[in-house]
């Protein structure tokens, strides 16, 4: 007898359609670092994405306080749902019969409050098993199962019916793949109509090319950050019109220094801080239209 919860959804293992996606489901079965699971044990909402906002100093209080740290950590948790939640601002009207798409969905945080916000069935994909099934255990846990399921699968192939989804999205899981495959199987899942969002990390064209901050970044993460240029391009070859394309390098920036203060830090962050302070690097919204 297990204590683990073993679903249908994420019982079928599929071979790895490359084996640098072999290498992306090891990372993200491994990972379990403080920075992801101390923060969302804060409400259960386990994200693997960045935070997005101003900082609220008289939440913190005094960093002598012996609560400053959990305040720190409950604060930078806010700041990472508000940007799950602006995400879900741009994905336009979704009703209670609607699906979307959760493309790289992590550990299903961002799922959790689509559906809690929609009331809709959310599908998630995921290269890690171990993911998917911390994603199906909380949905199970807060009685959402029957609306939010993670699947082990490659989102350039996803199990959906042409136009079935009324949405979809990359909340920062789009450096991962060749973007003109995404935008295809985006375009192909999408029913017309439908809206596409990502939030992600581009490099910025007028910097030149990728700098040695970028080039940080995707060693520590084994990720390929691609320029804004080739999101726009891809999006165009692949019949999604951009309706909002906001920079959100600004709003992001507080988190990383905030985070940069705190004991939770990885390494990674003075890449972050310093390639969105030399304009190498930018955090990008694009939300776009299945035409
Ligand atoms: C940085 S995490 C983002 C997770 C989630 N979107 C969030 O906001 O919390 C990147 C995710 O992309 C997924 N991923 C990368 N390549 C993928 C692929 N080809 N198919 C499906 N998922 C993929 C990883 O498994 C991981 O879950
Ligand atoms: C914006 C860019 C370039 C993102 C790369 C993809 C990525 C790893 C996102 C955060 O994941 P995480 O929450 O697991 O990372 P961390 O442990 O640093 O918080
Ligand atoms: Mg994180």
């Amino acid at each position: 007898m297990t204590t683990e919860l073993t679903t249908n959804a994420s019982a079928f293992i599929p071979a790895p359609a490359s084996p640098y996606q072999g290498d992306i489901a090891r990372y993200w079965d491994q990972e379990a670092r403080p920075v992801n699971l101390r923060l969302g044990d804060v409400d259960g909402l386990y994200h693997h994405h960045y935070g997005i906002g101003d900082v609220d100093h008289a939440a913190l209080g005094d960093t002598a306080d012996s609560a400053y740290e959990k305040k720190l950590i409950a604060e930078l948790h806010r700041l990472e749902s508000a940007q799950a939640e602006v995400l879900l601002d741009h994905l336009g009207t979704i009703g209670r019969a609607d699906t979307l798409v959760d493309a790289g969905c992590g550990r299903g945080g961002s799922m959790v409050m689509a559906h809690q916000r929609f009331g809709c069935n959310v599908e998630g994909l995921t290269l890690s098993a171990k993911q998917a099934e911390f994603a199906n255990r909380r949905a199970h846990e807060l009685g959402v199962e029957d609306h939010v399921r993670a699947r082990v699968c490659n989102m350039l192939d996803m199990p959906f019916e042409t136009g079935q989804a009324a949405a979809s999205w990359n909340n920062e899981s789009s450096m991962y793949v060749d973007l003109e495959d995404l935008f295809a199987e985006h375009s192909r899942v999408l029913r017309v109509g439908g809206r596409y969002v990502t939030i992600t990390g581009c490099w910025n064209p007028r910097y030149g090319q990728p700098s040695k901050w970028v080039s940080q970044i995707n060693a520590h993460f084994e990720c390929n950050i691609h320029s804004r240029r080739e999101y726009l391009r891809a999006m165009a070859d692949n019949r999604l019109v951009p309706q909002a394309v906001i920079d959100l390098t600004a709003a992001t920036t507080p988190y990383w220094q905030l985070r940069a203060t705190s004991s939770l830090v990885t390494g990674i962050e003075e890449a972050f801080l310093k390639s969105y302070e030399d304009g190498s690097f930018q955090y990008l919204l694009i939300a776009a239209d299945r035409v």
